[in-house]
C-alpha cells in the first residue's frame, strides 16, 4: 500500500506493556481500526452483516453498516451491543434517507457517515461483464425495490444511477444536519480544499477515501494524501483513513502521518467470506496483533507516542541526498 514510506523505529525504550487502546468521537475502542462500511455482506456469508456486527462487538471495535446492507438497520442492532456507526447516501428521494437517517437513530448508531465520492457510480467492469445483480436491500423493502432489469450489463450500476443524488452538494450538509442531532462524518475526502470547506460547514470528522479504488480512477492513494488533509484541518476535527490497509504496519503509518483510526474494507469481507462471524474476528486480531508488534519495534507504548517522525516518505529520502 504505501511505497516508499518507511518506518522509522526508536530502540532502547521500555516496551514491556503496548496499550493501542483508544477513543473514537468519544466511544472506547480496543485499537484504532474500525470495520469500514461495504455493502451487501449475504453475498459473502448467509449471517450478513449481523455477524460482521458481532465480530466488531467481540472485538471491541466500532462498525460502520453500509446503507446497501442485507441485513436490516434493526435486524443489526438487536444482534450485539457493538458501537455502530451508519454509512448513508443521499438519495434523489431524500425522503428515504431521512426516514433511514431516524430508524438509524432510534436503533442506537452512533454517528453518521456521509458518502461524498458517489455521486454517481464508478464504471465497474467486472460487474459489467458478470452481469451484477443487486439482491433485493432489505432496508428499502416497501421503500423501492432493488432489483432493477436493465440490458446494459450490471444492474448495481442501474440502482444506483436510478437512486444517487447526483446534485447533493455542501449546501445541503446543513439540511442533513437539521434532520440529526449525530455527529456526521463525510467519507471520500482526499484534497486539502475539501478538507477546508468540511470543517467550515461543521462535520464531525473526515474520512480519507477513494472508495477502495472503486470510483474515479487515477485518484490518488489516500495514504499520499493523508498528510494534506490532516494538516489542512489543523487538529479541528479527526481524521480517519480507508484503502488499503492489510498490515499492522499500514495502521502504524496512517497513524504516524496524522490519522486517529483506519477502517477496513475488503479484508472484512474475505475473513466473512471464509468463515463468518470467526473470520471477521480473525482479521481484527491479526491486524491489531500486528500493530502491536509493531508499536513495540518501533519503541511505542501508547498511540500518542506514534509520532510523524516515526515515518520517512520517499520524497523525504530523496531531498535528504539533495
Ligand atoms: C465490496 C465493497 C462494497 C463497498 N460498499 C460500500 C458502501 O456501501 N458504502 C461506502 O461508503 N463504501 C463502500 N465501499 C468502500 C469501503 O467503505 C472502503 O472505502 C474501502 O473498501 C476501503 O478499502 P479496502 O477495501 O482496501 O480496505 C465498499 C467497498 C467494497 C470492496
Ligand atoms: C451500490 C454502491 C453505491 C455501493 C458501494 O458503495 C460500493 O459497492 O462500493
Amino acid at each position: 500500500m504505501t511505497y516508499g514510506l518507511s518506518i522509522r523505529p526508536r530502540v532502547l525504550v521500555n516496551v514491556s506493556r503496548i496499550d493501542m487502546s483508544t477513543t473514537i468521537l468519544g466511544f472506547n475502542s480496543s485499537a484504532p481500526i474500525m470495520i469500514a462500511p461495504t455493502a451487501m455482506h449475504k453475498l459473502a456469508h448467509q449471517e450478513g452483516e449481523v455477524a460482521t456486527a458481532r465480530a466488531a462487538a467481540a472485538c471491541n471495535t466500532i462498525m460502520a453498516l453500509s446503507f446497501m446492507s442485507t441485513c436490516t438497520v434493526e435486524e443489526v442492532a438487536s444482534s450485539c451491543n457493538a458501537v455502530r456507526f451508519f454509512q448513508f447516501y443521499v438519495y434523489k428521494r431524500r425522503d428515504i434517507t431521512a426516514l433511514m437517517v431516524q430508524r438509524a437513530v432510534r436503533n442506537g448508531f452512533k454517528a453518521l457517515i456521509l458518502t461524498v465520492d458517489t455521486p454517481r457510480l464508478g464504471r465497474r467492469e467486472a460487474d459489467i461483464k458478470n452481469k451484477m445483480i443487486a439482491p433485493q436491500l432489505k432496508n428499502f423493502e416497501g421503500l423501492l425495490s432493488t432489483e432493477v432489469v436493465t440490458d446494459k450489463g450490471s444492474n448495481l450500476e442501474a440502482f444506483a444511477s436510478g437512486t444517487l443524488d447526483a446534485s447533493l452538494c455542501w449546501e445541503d450538509i446543513g439540511w442533513l444536519r437539521s434532520i440529526t442531532d449525530l455527529p456526521i462524518l463525510i467519507k471520500g475526502v482526499l484534497t486539502h480544499e475539501d478538507a477546508i470547506r468540511a470543517v467550515e460547514v461543521g462535520v464531525a470528522g473526515i474520512v480519507v477515501s477513494n472508495h477502495g479504488a472503486r470510483q474515479l480512477d487515477y485518484a490518488p492513494a489516500t495514504i499520499n494524501v493523508l498528510e494534506e488533509v490532516v494538516l489542512a484541518v489543523q487538529g479541528k476535527i479527526p481524521v480517519f483513513l480507508d484503502g488499503g490497509i492489510r498490515r499492522g504496519t499500514d495502521v502504524f503509518k496512517a497513524l504516524a502521518l496524522g490519522a486517529q483510526a483506519v477502517l477496513i474494507g475488503r479484508p472484512v469481507i474475505y475473513g466473512l467470506a471464509a468463515k463468518g462471524e470467526h473470520g471477521v474476528r480473525r482479521v481484527i486480531q491479526m491486524l491489531k496483533d500486528e500493530l502491536e508488534l509493531t508499536m513495540a519495534l518501533s519503541g511505542c507504548c501508547h498511540l500518542k507516542d506514534i509520532a510523524r517522525s516515526h515515518v520517512r516518505t520517499g520524497h523525504e529520502r530523496l531531498q535528504s541526498r539533495i
